[in-house]
């Protein structure tokens, strides 16, 4: 069966928006069909306004599908990436996760691959905790958990976090390093959704 993965991010100055991209292009040559969703913004857009760099991130992300429902539904394979907010996801993020209460009664989030990607702007941030965070909803959907682990090389390279890439944000595009276990990461998800699925 094919693979239907659905990417959400959320991503105020771009690092999570090149995460998701980087993703979509190793899950799409691995066969998956992949859509690329930001979350809704729930900031007000004088907050938005008052910072260039986060303007910025709108306006290149204006063509950008918003994630609904009905995507977490088409899918059986999740992909989330969202920045590390004071040691958990973004509050975007969580709010989307909070409209899925419906779906999640149907039983509809269950049994699919589910994976998960962060920044924060340290390497003890709380990427793991985000991480970890958003694994503990996965879990309540019935999803099935696809870490990483260090299933490869490129993990060791950029960091050696086990449970999803995490970037180190500088405001600067994305290194080898973290495009490579990136890539790695949403080729496995593919690999493994593809097994579930059958
Ligand atoms: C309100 C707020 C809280 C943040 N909390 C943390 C944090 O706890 N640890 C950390 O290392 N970085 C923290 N950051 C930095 C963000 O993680 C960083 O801006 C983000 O990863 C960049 O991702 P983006 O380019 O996709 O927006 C915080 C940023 C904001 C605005």
């Amino acid at each position: 069966m094919t693979v239907k993965l659905a990417i959400i991010y959320y991503s105020t100055y771009g690092t999570n928006h090149q995460m998701a991209n980087t993703a979509a292009e190793a899950a799409r040559a691995a066969g998956a069909e992949v859509r690329v969703l930001k979350v809704p913004e729930t900031a007000p857009q004088a907050a938005i306004d008052s910072q260039d760099a986060w303007k910025a991130q709108q306006e290149r992300s204006a063509d950008v599908p918003e994630a609904t429902p009905a995507d977490m539904e088409w899918a059986n394979a999740y992909l989330f990436s969202a920045p590390t907010r004071f040691g958990g996801a973004a509050s975007q993020v969580r709010a989307f996760i909070d409209t899925l209460g419906g779906l999640w009664g149907e039983g509809k989030l269950a049994n699919k691959g589910f994976s998960a990607m962060t920044s924060a702007q340290n390497p003890n941030g709380g990427q793991e905790t985000t991480l970890q965070t958003l694994y503990v909803t996965a879990q309540h959907w019935g999803s099935i958990i696809v870490a990483p682990g260090y299933t490869d090389k490129a993990i060791f390279a950029s960091g050696g976090n086990p449970y999803g890439a995490s970037v180190t944000a500088n405001g600067q595009p994305l290194s080898e390093e973290d495009k490579a276990t990136i890539r790695h990461q949403a080729k496995r998800l593919v690999e493994i959704s593809a097994k579930l699925a059958e």
